[in-house]
């Protein structure tokens, strides 16, 4: 996009050189800025401190509240909000973007099921998706800024932790097709009672032509299309059997029937590979080569990832948790044919019901199977109170990492999984290193 045009949507003041081409817009100079606008915003600290470096590093221009010397044959674009002229453009992606967008929330499963649609569709369409788990309104208008303009599907994940924001998310990236992977107690510190979470979640099928929700909340959803799924509905999931390391499952939909094997156990792909049969059918797309292709997908980092190391199975669970997942992750801990230990650490964000589920999360360890116990943080504290096995518990890091530096996983089954804040990928990274193969 040329300096010009962009001065025009930004509705900013241009200096320097106007006719040059961006290819990227990028806001972290740590993530790569070659050829790219910069965008400065405010964290903890202020991007701007970051211009020069973004110019040294690449950078053809940048955005900037505040006047900046700008080098030979670049340019800088003068505006009041950084982040709100960053939205202008990705506002204006939108608006020139008429192909297929597909937006997908959920308390649990966007990433997975974004990642599996990706997959899925990627050899039939010119297939974009939003990087990591880029959800919230900086994420949404990173990704749409960067829209490829030869792109046919584009596949957001739409976040929230509030009331009214994946409203407010939907009414910007106006999706065609609207999901919803689950609707799950998550997040209830900030979005409280269920009827909110689901009131929250569905509100991504308002005003949308066509939308994909769990059956439990068909009359829930406002789209002029609505396709249902789950363990009754449109697209059924039946024959469900878990093993180890792989699920095998069918799905019947208006007189078919298809039989997959998902490479990650549990059901966390069964439930994504039901969705995606879903949006197919909305798309008039063959699913016939489904299961054929399920069978080579990678599940996301740190998300039920099974690692077989010298004597230990490692189960990498560690990028975040709430109750559904972690009652996900312990069941597949609990296939595992081998002594059953759960590294586990905090439930973040969820309000008044954390200490009771917290503390619900021992007998389900119980019922498990799972005899050794390895917790750290506040809230899972509450574990131990109903958890019969042997059980270690920490506050302090450096106390907890020097125990698991030390702990005996040799011949077991360890899961580690905790929410975000516990950097539980370190825990993961040790055992790797003592018993890697
Ligand atoms: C504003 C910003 O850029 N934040 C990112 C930044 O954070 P930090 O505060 O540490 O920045 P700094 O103070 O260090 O720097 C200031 C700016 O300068 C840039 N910069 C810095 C150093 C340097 O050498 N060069 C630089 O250019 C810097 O980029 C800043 O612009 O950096 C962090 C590390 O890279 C980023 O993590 C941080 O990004 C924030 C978290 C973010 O929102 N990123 C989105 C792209 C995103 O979508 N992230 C998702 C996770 C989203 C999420 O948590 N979703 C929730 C639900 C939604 C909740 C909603 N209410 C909300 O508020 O978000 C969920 O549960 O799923 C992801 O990372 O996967
Ligand atoms: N349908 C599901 N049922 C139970 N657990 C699931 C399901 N889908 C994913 N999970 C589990 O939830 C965790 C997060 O998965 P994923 O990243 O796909 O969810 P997310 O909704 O994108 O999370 P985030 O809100 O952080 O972006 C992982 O532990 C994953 O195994
Ligand atoms: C980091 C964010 N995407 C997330 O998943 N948060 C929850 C609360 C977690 O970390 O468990």
């Amino acid at each position: 996009m040329k300096a010009e045009d962009l001065a025009k949507i930004t509705e900013g003041r241009l200096r320097g050189e106007k006719n040059i081409s961006v290819s990227s817009f990028e806001f972290d100079t740590r993530e790569g800025v070659s050829e790219a606008l910069f965008i400065p915003l405010k964290g903890k600290r202020d991007g701007h401190d970051f211009i020069e470096d973004a110019f040294l590093k690449g950078a053809l221009g940048t955005l900037t509240e505040i006047p900046v010397e700008v080098p030979e044959g670049k340019f800088s674009i003068e505006v009041e909000d950084t982040f709100l002229a960053f939205k202008k453009i990705a506002q204006f992606k939108r608006e020139n973007f008429s192909k297929t967008l597909v937006a997908v929330t959920g308390s649990v499963g966007k990433t997975t099921t974004k990642e599996l649609l990706f997959h899925l569709f990627s050899d039939r369409f010119k297939t974009y998706k939003n990087k990591k788990s880029f959800n919230n309104m900086l994420g949404v208008v990173y990704t749409l800024s960067n829209l490829p303009r030869e792109t046919e599907v584009y596949i957001q994940e739409l976040g929230t932790n509030a009331p009214g924001e994946i409203g407010e998310l939907t009414a910007f990236v106006k999706p065609d097709i609207s999901i919803v992977t689950a609707v799950e107690r998550a997040h209830t510190e900030g979005l409280k009672d269920f009827d909110t979470i689901l009131k929250e979640k569905m509100s991504i099928t308002e005003d949308v032509p066509a939308a994909v929700v769990p059956y439990a909340f068909r009359e829930f959803s406002k789209s002029f299309e609505t396709v249902t799924f789950g363990r009754e509905g449109d697209v059924r999931v039946v024959d469900l059997k878990f093993f180890p390391d792989r699920t095998l499952f069918s799905l019947e939909f208006f007189g078919k029937r298809l039989s997959f094997e998902s490479p990650i156990p549990g059901y966390s792909l069964v439930n994504a590979a039901a969705v995606a049969v879903a949006v197919a059918l909305i798309l008039g797309v063959d699913v016939a080569d489904f299961p054929e292709r399920l069978k080579s997908f990678q599940p996301p980092e740190m998300r039920l990832c099974i690692e077989r190391l010298k004597g230990v199975v490692l189960i990498n669970d560690a990028y975040n948790a709430n109750p559904r997942s972690m009652e996900n992750a312990i069941h597949v801990l609990s296939l595992q044919p081998t002594t059953k230990v759960a590294v586990l650490g905090d439930m973040a964000e969820l309000g008044e019901i954390s200490r009771e589920e917290h503390r619900k999360l021992g007998e389900l360890l119980n019922r498990a199977g799972v005899t050794e116990l390895v917790a750290f943080g506040e809230e899972i504290g509450r574990a131990l109170e109903t958890f019969k096995g042997k059980s270690f518990y920490f506050t302090i890091r450096e106390e907890f990492i020097n125990f698991i530096n030390n702990y005996d996983f040799s011949g077991k089954a360890v899961l580690v999984k905790g929410s975000r804040k516990n950097r539980l990928e370190e825990v993961v990274k040790i055992i790797r290193q003592r018993y890697g193969s």
